[in-house]
């Protein structure tokens, strides 16, 4: 089965709420998606986000990467030459990892299917449903705390609290949420880079005195400050989970390395797809580091190939795997199902859809 084209769409999802964080704003969900065609019809899919603020890719940058680097790298390569195509892929280009991604997945889907197998069997299944959070957008605490009301009235036992836009109005935000919400819903917050790491350890030694009992503290400060997250790993007690500061397996050494953080989420965006993935996921494993698999604002497409990923590695302990739901609807069909905070494996092969 040799490569034969990739073509490109647009993916175009309407936001149930616009999503709102420290580093951006959105209403609306605007994809790339990728079809990877081979000799014999069968066709693979995939998804890149283009989130300018955190992997550096618009939706130009990823359309130029895939059409003047990826594709001649590996057009006319057999799928069967599995890893000699993932190295042509992650090497012809440096960076541009949402681009890379959705090659990625879909070469997978391809190989999966080529065997008629789920691409969670493929990398070798270790569950079938995964549990996700649900984002709560940073807003006028009055307005998240009636969000998270609703996300669990919804069935949702884990919260995702968007912070870091307005510092100083952090801990009241989580104290009147967890308030709202009473003591068993797991609230984990993210800064997404929007503190300093002493504003960091003010805050959550302040949630930590006021017994919010929170899960863990994501990206609390700027990605390129290693050393400023790493004391805030130590001089704090809540866990403190790396986002944007791990790209590349490299990356994750150098976080275990230096203690920066007890926890590292994995995103196919940051690191180009599940060939990376595995390599963080596993560096992570062997030195104790539990890991979360994440997503940015993207639909079924590319959240199924992360749930495969995810159901497929004991060492993925936590899911931010929302993006769907955040969607108003969610027009693709097959694979994986989501339903509220469940999202169970499919038995079709591949990814489990055809477009
Ligand atoms: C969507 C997911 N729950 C999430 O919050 N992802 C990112 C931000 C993604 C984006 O800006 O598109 C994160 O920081 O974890
Ligand atoms: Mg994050």
């Amino acid at each position: 089965m040799k490569i034969t084209d990739i073509q490109i769409f647009e993916v175009e999802a309407p936001l149930r709420t616009p999503f709102k964080t420290a580093l951006r704003t959105v209403d609306k969900i605007r994809n790339i998606g990728v079809q990877v065609l081979t000799d014999n019809g069968q066709v693979g899919v995939g998804e890149a986000a283009p989130t300018a603020v955190i992997t550096g890719e618009t939706k130009a940058s990823i359309v130029h990467a895939i059409t003047e680097y990826i594709k001649p790298a590996i057009t006319g390569m057999d799928i069967d030459d599995f890893s000699s195509i993932m190295e042509r892929l992650h090497h012809c280009i440096y960076k541009n990892t949402s681009a890379k991604a959705a090659v990625d997945m879909a070469i997978y889907d391809l190989f999966a299917k080529k065997y008629k197998t789920p691409l969670y069997k493929v990398l070798g299944s270790y569950r079938k449903e995964l549990k996700t959070d649900i984002t709560i957008s940073v807003n006028e605490i009055s307005e998240m705390v009636t969000d998270s009301v609703e996300a669990v009235k919804r069935g949702f036992e884990i919260l995702k609290i968007k912070v870091g836009k307005n510092p100083d109005e952090d801990v009241e935000r989580i104290k009147q949420i967890r308030n709202a919400v009473g003591p068993h819903i797991t609230l984990r917050v993210d800064a997404n880079q929007g503190w300093t790491a002493k504003q960091a350890v003010k805050i959550i030694r302040k949630l930590e005195d006021a017994g919010t009992e929170i899960e863990l503290v994501e990206q609390p400060v700027h990605y390129e400050d290693l050393i400023g997250m790493q004391y805030v790993t130590a001089n704090t007690q809540t866990n403190i989970l790396a986002d944007e500061s791990v790209f590349s397996p490299l990356d994750a050494v150098k976080i275990i390395e230096m203690r920066a953080a007890d926890f590292i989420n994995i995103k196919l965006m940051k690191t180009g797809g599940i060939y990376q993935a595995q390599k963080i996921c596993h560096i992570a494993e062997a030195n104790g580091i539990e890991c979360m698999i994440g997503c940015m604002l993207e639909t079924k497409i590319s959240v199924s190939a992360a749930a495969h990923f995810a159901a497929s590695e004991k060492n993925i302990q936590m899911v931010d795997l929302d993006g769907p739901i955040l969607c108003l609807k969610d027009p693709i069909t097959g694979g994986p199902t989501f339903n509220n905070q469940w999202i169970r494996m499919s038995d079709e092969p591949g990814i489990g859809f055809s477009l």
